[in-house]
């Protein structure tokens, strides 16, 4: 069976005076239905390479075939047609959002823009988004400022799973959590990839929410993979040097 996803020797240079590569010819390759986690330092590229796959940036050169799809060759109406099947989360989810939003008209702009239901079903649908993310149908009306941030999240969450993704890209998504609420949260996106066999790209700092919840890890250094394997096996032996370092700063590893 061929990957969900396939990146090969991805190059991405941000303009400025040091013409750093952010990404500098990275590969990996991710299956349905399994989570990658990606950690590496500060300044290492891992947001740029979400922001490239999401297509939010373009690419200097590589290829990404992500579901049989060349996917940063689409273009235009095709990539509108198809951005769907690939969702981000970020950090912060009320900079994702209008900021008179409320949580239905959140919950509704992926139903019209994505054309997934007729306007009269749009009530019922919204209900049924909220509680897939196990909040109360009574928070649509609320304004999106006005809920608190680990339930922003979940209906940032609930907004990425309406088009009903193969992949979603989880850009340090549980980071401003506090742990109980992050608990619930991981716990929720393990059992929403288990019903719907989506597959997640989980960008972290934090190694030991990173081995919680993915089946493989990839340590970023310098805009390049530079260690990749089973999440277990890889932290019980690192090779480099850094993911050594990354193990001693992370007292709350599980074993
Ligand atoms: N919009 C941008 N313009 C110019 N340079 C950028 C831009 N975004 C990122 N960079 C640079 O690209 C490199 C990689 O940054 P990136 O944000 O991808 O790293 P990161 O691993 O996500 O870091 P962090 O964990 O701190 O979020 C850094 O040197 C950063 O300064």
């Amino acid at each position: 069976m061929s990957p969900l996803l396939s990146v090969q020797g991805l190059v991405k240079t941000w303009p400025g005076p040091r013409r750093m590569r952010a990404l500098d010819d990275l590969s990996l390759t991710l299956d349905e239905g399994q989570t990658l986690g990606i950690v590496g330092p500060s300044g290492s590229g891992k947001s740029t390479l979400a922001r490239v796959l999401e297509r939010l940036e373009p690419a200097d050169a590589g290829r990404v075939q992500f579901d049989g799809l060349d996917w940063l060759a689409l273009r235009g109406a095709a990539l509108r047609r198809q951005r769907g099947w690939m969702q981000m989360v970020f950090q912060d989810p009320l900079a994702a959002f209008h900021p008179r939003a409320t949580v239905y008209s959140a919950l509704t702009d992926p139903l019209r823009i994505h054309g997934l239901a007729p306007p009269r079903d749009w009530p019922s649908e919204v209900a049924r988004m909220l509680e897939e993310v196990q909040l109360s149908p009574e928070l649509a009306r609320r304004p999106i400022t006005a809920i608190s941030g680990g339930q922003r999240q979940r209906v940032a969450i609930a907004r990425a799973l309406a088009p009903r993704p193969k992949l979603l890209i989880l850009d340090e998504a549980v980071s401003a959590l506090d742990v109980s609420v992050r608990g619930h949260v991981l716990d929720l996106l393990v059992r929403l990839q288990r019903r719907h066999g989506t597959g997640f790209i989980f960008i972290s700092h934090d190694l030991a929410v990173v081995k919680a919840v993915s089946h493989r890890i990839a340590v970023m250094d310098a805009g390049r993979i530079i260690e990749e394997g089973p999440a277990e096996a890889l932290i019980a032996q690192p090779q480099t040097p850094l993911l050594r370092a990354l193990i001693a700063a992370s007292p709350a590893l599980p074993a």
